[in-house]
């Protein structure tokens, strides 16, 4: 491993990041331009006029809401995300064609079902209709994996022969609460995890026996606990079931361990094209020091390693962090490090210590990253900065704010990682003058 800095206690890391996390409501109202605003809801608009004119392909489309563009054509969807992108980077640079999917069906390795049961108690697992808690039962999804559908009817099916009743939201009654589905694309490794109210799950080794039965494919089976009146589908409890309690998966010839917490693309054959664009558009020459921001479970950063000096990385979440140790283990990579904190207080801690990288790599959740991020990558004064987007409108807000600070958008490049969703990831170059 490379030489750990000291930037800040760790306790520091845990007093407060929340103030700091999520720039999107620290931003000036005047930042984010009518030209952002407008683009948006006029795109969103179009889509929702779209969706109301014709029946569906997509038999759950009009309750759900989830895929706003399960009914365009494939090459219309990426016309329309384009000129919705390039109009919201318009003022910067222009924008490349979309990378778009050769087969843009059943792409998401990451599926989620909330269970309920109908008036009767007979179970049903579906996805909650949009912006509300209403439960749209569904057999098959377009988006999701096959294999990932068929467990979770499955398991559906077994519920009442076990007597497992699903939760009720309403009286707080019932065991299963969720499940969610984890595969590995590369490495065929499926996990699945059971979300149940309580920590007693009756007759549990025959239920594992029993869906193993059914799909010997999958190789673990986590139960994880959640008894908190949350929007939050895991709870803080896990406990294996069956094997190790993770899965693997292969990425950019590299092997990362996925727990049932850890973020993690969820369109593997886009995600291949994402980090291969973004470490192509940073141009590494091997002798780089590059700062891998909101780092994930590490991949960015352990995939970039071998073409650069050293990599420090950073992110907020602890598990994250862990499985990221783990994954430079795993692969052997020595010129890494990572660090458990906030992304904007360790940009400030860098730079009040005088620290200096060569390149930066940020991949901020949807709210975008901060003015104070920005301000420090300033002061860092990095030669490039690969910015790595799931949203334009805090795209194009971070660009206006980066602009103002000196740095120049050289390329955009939009990769479709979520086909038939409004969806748009977008990577960028930044260069900055000495
Ligand atoms: C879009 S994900 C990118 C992860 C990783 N780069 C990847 O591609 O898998 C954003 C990550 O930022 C982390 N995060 C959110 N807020 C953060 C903050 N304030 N500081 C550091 N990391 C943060 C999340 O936990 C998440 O892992």
């Amino acid at each position: 491993m490379a030489e750990k800095r000291n930037y800040g206690p760790k306790k520091d890391t845990k007093r407060g990041p929340k103030k700091e996390n999520n720039g999107g409501k620290k931003y000036p109202s005047k930042v984010a331009s009518k030209a952002v605003v407008k683009g948006n809801s006029r795109f969103a608009k179009k889509q929702e006029a779209n969706a109301d004119s014709k029946k569906s392909r997509c038999p759950y489309f009009k309750k759900c809401g989830a895929c706003q563009m399960i009914d365009t054509p494939y090459d219309k969807q990426l016309r329309q995300k384009h000129a919705h992108v390039q109009e919201l980077l318009e003022p910067y640079t222009r924008v490349a064609s979309f990378v778009g999917m050769e087969e843009p069906e059943h792409y998401r390795c990451k599926v989620h079902a909330v269970f309920t049961h109908d008036k009767k108690g007979n179970p049903l697992s579906g996805i909650y209709r949009e912006g509300t808690h209403e439960v749209v039962p569904i057999d098959s999804c377009l988006l999701e994996d096959k294999k990932a559908d068929a467990i979770i009817a499955s398991i559906r099916g077994m519920l009442k022969s076990f007597k497992i009743k699903t939760y009720d939201e309403d009286n707080g009654f019932g065991l299963l609460r969720h499940v969610l589905i984890r595969i590995g694309k590369h490495t065929g490794e499926i996990m699945v995890v059971l979300v149940t109210v309580s920590p007693i799950f009756p007759s549990k080794n025959n239920f594992v026996k029993a869906l193993r039965k059914e799909h010997p494919e999958i190789t673990t089976i986590v139960q994880n606990i959640n008894d908190k009146q949350t929007s939050m589908v895991l709870g803080d409890r896990e406990k294996p079931m069956y094997g190790p309690g993770f899965i693997y998966d292969i990425c950019c010839g590299m092997k990362f361990k996925i727990s049932p917490k850890s973020f993690y693309q969820v369109n593997p054959i886009q995600t291949e094209i994402l980090y291969n664009t973004a470490i192509e558009m940073a141009d590494l020459k091997g002798d780089e020091v590059a700062l891998d921001c909101y780092s994930g479970v590490g991949t960015i950063g352990i995939i970039a390693s071998p073409h650069v000096k050293e990599v420090i990385s950073v992110e907020l979440n602890k598990d994250a962090v862990k499985d990221a140790k783990l994954n430079a283990k795993i692969n052997e990579v020595k010129n890494i490090t990572f660090y458990e904190n906030d992304a904007t207080r360790f940009m400030q801690q860098m730079a009040e210590s005088g620290d200096k990288v060569d390149l930066v790599f940020m991949d901020p959740p949807r709210s975008g990253s901060t003015p104070e991020f920005i301000e420090s990558l300033r002061i860092l004064g990095p030669k490039k900065v690969v910015y790595i987007s799931c949203s334009p409108d805090s795209l194009a807000r971070d660009l206006g704010i980066m602009t103002k600070k000196g740095f120049k958008v050289e390329k955009a490049v939009p990769v479709d990682m979520f086909p038939f969703t409004r969806s748009i990831e977008t990577v960028c170059l930044l260069t900055k003058s000495s």
